[in-house]
This record gives structure tokens, sequence and C-alpha cells, in this order.
């Protein structure tokens, strides 16, 4: 079998399957009413990118569409990006696992939002923007296309600088000492290894 084909079909085999994984727990997981919403059309703006970045993959792996940006990678840097694009997947089902009906895909507060510590995030405070890292990583290496993975990347990128001091700010203001100790017990995107 052509090799471009078996690493599109790869790509296609770890993102389908969590996607659909992913939906099966926020369905038995519906999230409750919102009581508080930070920068509500800058979130919902950057949740629509999210959403809409993460088709690109699919393109690929069906389409010649995105071919323009392909170029030459050995293979066993290739395997590599399987392997990280795989883990990527992992982290990102149980980081929803873990966090259950207190996700939303912006900046909110729920009603009976509770502090999730345990499972993924025993280890690290934001095991889903990891995820997005490992994908953008990921995702370059096994499909082998600057477009695809430059754009995950830039996007982890604005999010990690666009959101996570101000996601920390929020959580501080809702669960206060807490969230502090918690934050200091924990690694932002690695676990802490001292
Ligand atoms: C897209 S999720 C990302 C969660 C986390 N930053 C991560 O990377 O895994 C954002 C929502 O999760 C909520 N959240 C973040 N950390 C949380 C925690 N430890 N427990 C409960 N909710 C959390 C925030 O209220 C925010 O609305």
């Amino acid at each position: 079998m052509n090799h471009d084909l078996v690493f599109r079909i790869l790509l296609l085999a770890c993102y389908i399957p969590s996607q659909l994984i992913r939906q099966y727990i926020l369905r038995k997981n519906p999230h409750a009413k919102t009581v508080k919403s930070v920068n509500q059309r800058r979130e919902l703006l950057m949740y629509r990118i999210g959403v809409g970045l993460f088709v690109l993959p699919i393109f690929y792996g069906l389409t010649n569409w995105l071919d323009f940006a392909s170029f030459t990678l050995p293979f066993w840097l290739r395997w590599t990006g399987f392997g990280i694009s795989l883990l990527a997947a992992v982290v990102l089902l149980l980081s929803h696992q873990a966090l259950g009906a207190n996700w939303t895909g912006q900046l909110n507060i729920q009603e009976n939002h509770v502090l999730v510590v345990r499972g993924i995030y025993t280890y690290v405070c934001h095991p889903m923007y990891l995820s997005f890292l490992l994908s953008g990583i990921g995702t370059l290496l096994l499909s082998a296309n600057w477009f695809i993975g430059a754009s995950l990347l830039i996007w982890f990128w604005i999010m990690y600088l666009g959101r996570i001091n101000h996601e920390e700010q929020v959580m501080i203001s809702e669960f206060g000492e807490q969230y502090e100790t918690y934050m200091r017990s924990t690694g932002r995107l690695l676990p802490k290894i001292l």
C-alpha cells in the first residue's frame, strides 16, 4: 500500500474515534446552566475557530486539497507523530472524563461547578491544552503538512497566551485558596517533578 495513504488513514484513526468518544462523554455529562461567563464574544470566537481547525485533519485524510503544503519527512518521524497524536487523543479523553459536566468550551462557571483535582487533573492543571499542543506536534509530523501542523500549533499558542492566565484568575476568584493550593501542587502543562 502507498505509504502516504497509510499516514492519512492513521491521522483519521487518531481523530475520528476520539471525537466520537468525546461526543459520547459530553452527552453523558450535559453541562449545567452557566452562572458566570467571561469575555463571551471573544471566547465564542476562539471556540468556533478551534472547532473549525479540528476539521483540517479530516480534509487532509479524505481530500488532496491541502497537498500544496506537504513536505518530506523520514518515516520514523512520521511514526513518532502517530505516537504523539495517539497520546494527544488519550489525554483529551482523560480530561473530558475527569471534568465531566464542569467542561465548557468557553471560559464559564456553571451552576454547581466543582473544582476537579482528580484523574489527569491530579498531575496537570491544563491537560486539555496539553492535548492541543501534543496534537499540533503529532499532526505536523504524522501528516508532513506544514499548513495543518502550523494552524494547530498557532491556535494552541493563541490559547496558551490568551487564555491560561485569564482562566486561572477566574478559577482563583471562584475557588480561592483551594485553586491556589492546587496550582502549587501541579504543573501547568507537565507534571511537577519536584
Ligand atoms: C476548555 S476547558 C479547559 C480546562 C483546563 N484548562 C484544561 O486544559 O484541561 C475550560 C473550562 O474548564 C473549567 N475548568 C478548568 N479547570 C478546571 C478544574 N480543575 N475543575 C473544574 N473546572 C475547570 C473552566 O471553568 C473553563 O470554563
